[in-house]
C-alpha cells in the first residue's frame, strides 16, 4: 500500500487507529480451543469486530513463532485474513548483514505479503536498505521506544544531541517518505514535539497507548501533520479488553472507543 492509498483510508475512516495481534495463546479465551486453529479463530473474531475502526494491523510476529510452524501457520491465515484495503505490519524487527537481511524483507514483503516490516536499525546502512528496494513496501524502524530500556542508549547523549536523534535523522536519509516510518513511544511524551521537528513529513507508528499509560490526545495534538501520518497501535487493551464468550464484543466496545477519541482530529 503506497502512502496516498494509506493517507486516503485514514481520512476516509477518520481513524489512525493500528489493533496489535499480539495473540497470546495463554489468554485467549479457552471456548476457542474447541477448534483446530485457535489462535486464528481469535484473531478473525478480532478482526472482523474491529476492523471498521482500524486502518492497520500489526502482527507481532514473537507470539507466532513461540508456537512453532503452526504458529507461522495461524499468523499466515491472520495476515490473509485481514482485508486488503487495510495497511499490515509484520512487527519481527528484523536486522542482520545485507544478505540476510534480504531474506528477511522476502520473507516479510513476499512470501508473507506485508506491507511493511518493523526493522531495529543498530546494525547500520547495509541492515535497513535491503527493506527499502520494494515498491509500496515500507520499512518501520525503531527510532524512539516505549519502553524503559530507551534511557539505555537512545535518550542517552551523542555529538551534539540525543542518540535517537541522530538515528532519526541519519535513517531518513536512506529512503523516503514513501518507503520509511518510524517507531516511537506514545510515552516519550516529552520528546515528540522534537521528534516532528526532526522528521515533520514521515509516518509514525506510535506503540504505548492502553496497556503502557501512553496518551492518545497528547499523541493525535503533537505528532499529527497536515496528511495525519501517525499510526497510534493498541494490542493488549483492545484484544484482551475481554476474556469469555463475549471477548469478541468487548474488543469491538474497546476500539469503538479509541476511534471516538480520533474523531475530534478530522475536521
Ligand atoms: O515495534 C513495536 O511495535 C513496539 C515498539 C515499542 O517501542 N514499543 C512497543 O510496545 N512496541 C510493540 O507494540 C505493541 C504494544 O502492545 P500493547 O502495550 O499491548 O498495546 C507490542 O507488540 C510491542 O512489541
Amino acid at each position: 500500500m503506497n502512502r496516498q492509498t494509506l493517507i486516503e483510508q485514514i481520512r476516509k475512516k477518520k481513524s489512525f487507529l493500528c489493533v496489535g495481534l499480539d495473540t497470546d495463546i495463554t489468554k485467549i479465551p479457552t471456548h476457542l480451543f474447541a477448534t483446530d486453529d485457535p489462535v486464528f479463530e481469535f484473531n478473525k473474531a478480532i478482526i472482523d469486530a474491529t476492523k471498521d475502526h482500524t486502518v492497520a494491523y500489526k502482527i507481532n510476529t514473537a507470539f507466532y513463532e513461540a508456537q512453532g510452524l503452526k504458529g507461522w501457520i495461524s499468523m499466515g491465515k491472520t495476515l490473509d485474513y485481514i482485508p486488503k484495503d487495510i495497511f499490515t505490519i509484520a512487527d519481527a524487527k528484523r536486522g542482520d548483514i545485507g544478505n540476510t537481511a534480504e531474506q528477511y524483507a522476502k520473507t516479510f514483503f513476499d512470501t508473507y505479503p506485508y506491507d511493511s516490516v518493523t526493522v531495529a536499525p543498530y546494525m547500520g546502512k547495509d541492515s535497513v536498505e535491503p527493506f527499502l528496494q520494494f515498491p509500496n513496501k515500507w520499512a518501520i524502524v525503531l527510532g524512539l521506544t516505549s519502553n524503559k530500556g530507551s534511557h539505555d542508549f537512545q535518550l542517552q547523549p551523542s555529538g551534539d544531541g540525543l542518540l535517537y536523534e541522530k538515528v532519526l535523522t541519519t535513517v531518513a536519509s536512506w529512503g523516503s517518505v514513501d518507503n520509511t516510518m518510524f517507531v516511537i513511544g506514545a510515552t516519550q511524551k516529552d520528546q515528540l514535539e522534537r521528534v516532528r521537528q526532526l522528521i515533520p513529513d514521515h509516518f509514525l507508528l506510535i506503540p504505548g497507548v492502553g496497556a503502557q499509560g501512553g496518551d492518545m490526545d497528547t499523541v493525535a495534538k503533537t505528532a499529527m501533520n497536515k496528511d495525519v501520518s501517525i499510526l497510534v497501535n493498541v494490542s493488549r487493551a483492545i484484544i484482551f479488553a475481554g476474556n469469555g464468550m463475549e471477548f469478541a464484543e468487548q474488543a469491538a466496545k474497546a476500539a469503538a472507543g479509541y476511534g471516538a477519541q480520533m474523531k475530534p482530529y478530522f475536521k
